[in-house]
């Protein structure tokens, strides 16, 4: 289970997120759902540990994440596909994180696999990488340790259509094994293919959350997203 209980962050003039509240539990892929500069990122990056909530608090497995016993194991995250080294190999990368997780090498190769990198391109510098191979191998990078929660931070960019088909079997197959799956985005039509659940946020603040079923109102899922964020742009103006 992913929760977040009422967290808010203010950076010098600018209120990131407002009381954001909710959970993704386990056994399904949530989206995280907001246009530019809605909170999204800010939110995973307070779950990840690495920024800190001006208030409130946000659990994996009921802890926070600097609290986790194992967290490569707990906890798979992609908060950035520009992160590894341009000069080591996709291999390389995998290795050195199978290393750290006390991994056998075998696991590496079958996450060059899984994320579609065997082969040639697994040998590849990462600086000669498309985004979607850098997706690619982020996501390889985030499952290394099989984790029971994963956090995706717009992880469909970059990807070509057979990406986005493969993105998508992937989540589904890792929420049917009880993975707890959030994926932020903000392409609507992304998160509708995938999610079981989806969180609106905009400006920092929780518009809506349901099924896709419930949150499409009858009119569609676009036509609520785009009432409820133009409504958060005018109650910021
Ligand atoms: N380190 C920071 N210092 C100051 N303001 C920040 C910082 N990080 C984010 N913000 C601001 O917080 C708000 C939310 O940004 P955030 O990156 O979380 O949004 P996002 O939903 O991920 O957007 P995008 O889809 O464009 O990536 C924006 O107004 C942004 O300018």
């Amino acid at each position: 289970m992913i929760e977040f209980q009422r967290v808010s962050k203010a950076y010098k003039g600018v209120k990131a997120l407002d009381d954001v509240s909710f959970t993704a539990p386990p056994g399904a892929v949530t989206g995280f759902l907001g246009p530019n500069g809605a909170g999204k990122s800010t939110a995973l990056r307070i779950l990840a540990g690495l920024t800190r909530p001006t208030s409130g608090s946000a659990t994996v497995l009921g802890r926070p994440y600097a609290r986790l016993d194992r967290p490569g194991y707990d906890v798979g995250t992609l908060l950035d596909a520009g992160a590894h080294h341009p000069g080591r190999s996709g291999r390389e990368v995998l290795t050195l994180g199978a290393l750290m997780l006390g991994l056998p090498r075998s696991r590496v190769g079958e996450v060059l696999e899984m994320a579609g990198l065997s082969g040639r391109e697994g040998g590849r510098a990462v600086g000669g990488y498309s985004l979607g191979m850098r997706q690619r191998l982020g996501i390889g990078h985030a499952l290394l340790g099989r984790p029971r929660a994963l956090i995706l931070d717009e992880p469909a960019n970059g990807l070509d259509p057979q990406g986005i088909q493969w993105l998508r079997g992937l989540l589904r197959g890792l929420a049917d094994d009880g993975c707890a799956v959030l994926l932020s985005s903000h392409l609507l039509h992304e998160v509708e293919q995938v999610a079981d659940h989806i969180v609106m946020i905009g400006r920092g603040r929780v518009l809506a959350q349901g099924t896709v079923a419930e949150l499409s109102r009858g009119h569609g899922l676009e036509r609520t997203f785009l009432d409820l964020t133009s409504d958060a742009d005018r109650s910021w103006t």
